[in-house]
């Protein structure tokens, strides 16, 4: 897959080096949930038909975190998790276009004449709920519209679980609330948080449960405070932990940044500054306070046991 950056105005050469007939799938596509999903393969199967590359466009960095809306919460899938899932979905041109003021206020018709037609897309495939141009005043079917004969246009309807519509405002709802149970249905896979293991408080080792702490390396929508059972990827070696999600009430009073911290299941090695990828798969309880250390460490012990129980289980 190759990945393509545009801004608006885009460059005459860029969109020429780039211009063929092509299948896009086009969407803001934070969490890659199974709505995107099914909106991503309905465009692969679509250009394996005519035989044709497929592209995805997505917008870079998210609108709501760029107008300030005071509602952006981070991200579900942080570009580069983005790359690697579109990348594994069989995408042949990944085009991140930047999302800024000027863009913003870019209007449908200009966002069709400027980047679409030049670039000679065939096909856009968007989602039923897909919003494009200054205020999101267009739509799909100002955007069939605008196609006119040079670009058709394919809906691809609501994805629903259980009678429910999937979608990303969804997802961080339920990981905020603890349902990462709800989160991983809808997401189609486990919810990853990637970083640098840092430095903590060294207190993990002298209480028999060494913990490494995560420094995320992106804005990510933060789970609730709380235990999850996880599986972890340092050096290209997968482990199996338990994680505490949270601010460590048993020793610290007040509103901290929460910290990611992973105890590792038969590991005993220094890995401070490596990268790690933490998948959470299971909720376990939420994070608090405990009157003595000997307590935490008891509760500690049970929640390592119940994490490996979950572990061994199931299919996450
Ligand atoms: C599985 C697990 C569960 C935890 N649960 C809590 C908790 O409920 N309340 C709390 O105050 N700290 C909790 N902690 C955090 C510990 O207080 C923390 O790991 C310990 O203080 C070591 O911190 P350090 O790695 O910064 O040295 C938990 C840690 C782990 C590994
Ligand atoms: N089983 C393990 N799980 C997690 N970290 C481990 C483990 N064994 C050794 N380590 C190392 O110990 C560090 C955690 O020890 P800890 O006392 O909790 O220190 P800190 O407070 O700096 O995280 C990790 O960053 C890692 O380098």
């Amino acid at each position: 897959m190759i990945t393509v950056p545009l801004s608006y105005p885009p460059k005459g050469e860029v969109l020429q080096k780039h211009a063929l007939p092509q299948v896009m799938a086009m969407g803001q596509f934070d969490g890659l949930h199974m709505g995107h999903q099914s909106v991503i393969r309905t465009a692969v199967s679509l250009a394996e038909r005519r035989q044709c590359p497929v592209s995805v466009m997505t917008f870079h960095p998210h609108p709501k975190e760029v107008m300030k809306k005071g509602d952006y919460e981070g991200y579900l899938t942080p570009i580069a998790e983005k790359k690697e899932l579109l990348k594994s979905m069989g995408v042949d041109v990944l085009y991140i276009m930047e999302f800024n003021e000027a863009f913003s206020r870019v209007s449908p018709q200009q966002f069709v004449e400027d980047v679409l037609f030049p670039l000679q897309v065939q096909t856009a495939v968007v989602g039923f709920d897909f919003r494009f141009g200054h205020r999101g005043e267009g739509d799909e079917s100002m955007l069939r519209e605008l196609g006119g004969a040079r670009m058709t246009v394919e809906t691809v309807p609501p994805f629903q679980l259980n009678g429910e519509k999937v979608s990303s405002s969804g997802i961080r709802k339920a990981l905020r609330e603890g349902d990462l149970a709800r989160a991983l249905d809808w997401l189609g896979r486990s919810y990853r948080l990637q970083g640098i293991v840092s430095d903590g408080e060294k207190r993990g080792r002298t209480i028999g449960f060494p913990t490494a702490n995560l420094r995320l390396n992106d804005n990510y929508v933060i789970p609730m405070k709380g235990v999850y059972a996880v599986r972890a990827t340092v050096d290209g070696e997968q482990l199996k932990g338990v994680m505490n999600v949270g601010v460590k009430p048993t020793f610290h009073e007040g509103d901290l940044q929460p910290s990611f911290e992973v105890h590792l299941f038969d590991f005993d090695r220094q890995i401070y500054g490596e990268w790690m990828a933490v998948e959470l798969c299971h909720f376990i309880r939420p994070e608090r306070k405990f009157s003595g250390v000997q307590e935490l460490v008891t509760q500690i012990r049970n929640d390592a046991d119940t994490a490996r129980q979950l572990l061994s289980s199931s299919r996450l």
